[in-house]
């Protein structure tokens, strides 16, 4: 495993991933292997996640096509640096920042959306310029095997390669060091992660998970609003990073509620769940038993069958849940929803913030002003009003955790900014050092207040302007005093000469 990474430095040292030609060359490569390969790719997540052709696209496919074109498009931007404002002492230097790759970057993806947690960070990695370790995650094996077949078959095959295997080759892949290591998956994992990067002062992105909180306000179109949470909550089975784990509500919204996610699973997967192609599965039997035991002595309003040989579980809601019991001390991961009633929104905002910090917050509302509310006096790594899931569709927003959500985010333009080194330069002249001298040895008080003249003094564009205007007027003085007699015979020349001018035309 030390050989092949060094391999991938060697070919990160060459200097080939940097330069935008080859990267936009790869991500087109990349573009193309999942246009050619479609079909395999999601029979993959087929055979990992039960998952139909059409969901598999729409869930992942689409947004990872997104991402490249949206790549390819912004990339010669981004790459260019970017000057900067300057001082006094630096004004007329150069000054800019310039983006550059880390190096070696390790991945680590994860099982739940297996193609688009694994491919997506590879974008803005590659886009950024740097190699690439890909580990994709053991437990979707099918998708696993797929990336490590296709990848070498479309990509540079020393600068990005793919190595499959569970804990064991996570765990010798963590002892290696790289130049940031970027992980998809839960919160315990997540600091082992991070032990095993801060041992060589790895920068790590941590995309971890939690319990994601919907709040429904009475002052809603709550058809709509079931409508959405049941297509949220109850997609790829409940294993979604964002997916709202909970509902809180007033007790009055309950039976409601109940009863409207009921009818709009009817209306989405139909009386049979069990023979809805929209409908997926549980990873494995370990994360079957696991959701299974979040059910023990709760009021179970609907739902609640299963099916070990499939792993199968339906669609379920609790109702009037103890936020003491198992169902809300974990994150769920599983198309369990549990409903916890509270007085009102006070409640609720000190409900969510009694808790650790979730991954998405929810809110529901017609009030505008209690969802800028709910905004204000919350923490969570992002947040939909009326709506769940949807700002990991927006490229634009960053998408990441907060506190035990996770740290750093990606998506587009951030994704390229967390696989980037900002990197400061100013490039002086060798000339004019006469300012310069203000800061050489020996040190004086009139040295000390020119540097503060120089480095302190703010000027708004108006007092800019004025000095701007007095430093010319000086040097028109000192010219006009130097170069007196020749302007003075210029200035008779041109008097001359506009007033033979004049007399001429009034000739005629
Ligand atoms: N933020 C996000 O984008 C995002 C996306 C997907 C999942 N998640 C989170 O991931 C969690 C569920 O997925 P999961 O993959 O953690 O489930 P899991 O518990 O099944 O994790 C198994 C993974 O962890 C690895 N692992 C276990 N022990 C390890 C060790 N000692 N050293 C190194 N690796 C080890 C395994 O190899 C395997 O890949 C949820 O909390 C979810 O919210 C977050
Ligand atoms: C017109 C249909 C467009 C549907 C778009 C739906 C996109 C949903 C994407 C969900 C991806 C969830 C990624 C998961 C992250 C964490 O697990």
């Amino acid at each position: 495993m030390e050989r092949e990474i060094q391999r991938v430095r060697q070919a990160f040292l060459s200097g080939r991933s940097r330069s935008l030609r080859f990267r936009l060359q790869q991500l087109e490569a990349l573009r193309r292997m999942v246009q050619e390969r479609e079909k395999d790719i999601l029979a993959a997540i087929a055979a990992d996640l039960c998952k139909s052709e059409f969901n598999a696209c729409s869930q992942e496919v689409i947004t990872v096509l997104g991402e490249i074109d949206f790549m390819l498009e912004n990339l010669p931007e981004w790459v260019t640096a970017k000057p900067v404002k300057k001082n006094l002492l630096t004004m007329l230097d150069e000054a800019y920042i310039q983006p550059q790759p880390l190096g070696v970057v390790l991945i680590i993806g994860a099982w739940n959306y297996p193609f688009v947690l694994t491919i997506q960070p590879l974008i803005g990695a590659i886009a950024a310029g740097n190699a690439v370790i890909i580990k994709p995650s053991e437990l979707s094996e099918n998708t696993a095997k797929i990336v490590a077949n296709l990848l070498p078959q479309y990509l540079d095959q020393d600068l990005y390669i793919v190595i499959n295997g569970g804990v064991e080759e996570t765990t010798e892949l963590l002892k290696q060091r790289f130049d940031h290591v970027f992980y998809t998956g839960n919160t315990a994992v997540g600091k082992i992660v991070m032990e095993a990067a801060a041992k060589h002062l790895t920068p790590v992105t941590l995309e971890l998970g939690g319990k994601s909180p919907c709040y429904v306000d009475k002052d809603c179109d709550l058809d709509i609003v079931c409508r959405r949470i049941t297509w949220g909550k109850y997609m790829n089975c409940g294993q979604t990073c964002i997916a709202p784990d909970y509902i809180l509500c007033e007790a009055s919204l309950q039976s409601q509620i109940v009863w409207k996610i009921k009818e709009t699973v009817k209306e989405f997967y139909g009386e049979n769940i069990k023979e809805s192609p929209d409908y997926e599965r549980i990873i494995n039997l370990r994360h079957f038993k696991r959701i299974l035991s979040l059910l023990e002595g709760q009021k179970i309003a609907f739902g609640g069958e299963t099916d070990e040989a499939t792993r199968y579980i339906a669609p379920t809601v609790l109702t009037d849940v103890d936020p003491k019991t198992k169902v809300m001390q974990e994150e769920i991961f599983g198309p369990i929803l549990p409903i916890v009633p509270v007085k009102n929104v006070d409640e609720a905002i000190d409900f969510i913030n009694e808790r650790e910090k979730p991954l998405a917050l929810y809110v529901f509302s017609h009030n505008h002003k209690l969802i800028k509310r709910m905004i204000d006096e919350t923490s969570s790594g992002g947040v939909t009003g009326n709506d769940v899931i949807m700002h990991f569709t927006l490229n634009s927003l960053p998408f990441g955790g907060v506190g035990s959500s996770g740290m750093g985010a990606y998506h587009g333009k951030h994704s390229f900014d967390t696989f980037s080194h900002q990197r400061p330069c100013l490039i002086k002249s060798l000339k004019r050092e006469g300012a310069n001298k203000l800061r050489y040895p020996p040190n004086s008080q009139s040295k000390v207040d020119w540097g503060k003249f120089f480095l302190l003094k703010r000027f708004n564009k108006e007092k800019f302007g004025l000095l701007l205007l007095t430093f010319l007027g000086i040097v028109a003085a000192v010219l006009v005093k130097k170069y007196q007699a020749v302007l003075r015979r210029k200035a008779l020349l041109i008097f001359l000469v506009v007033h033979r001018l004049h007399w001429s035309s009034k000739q005629r």
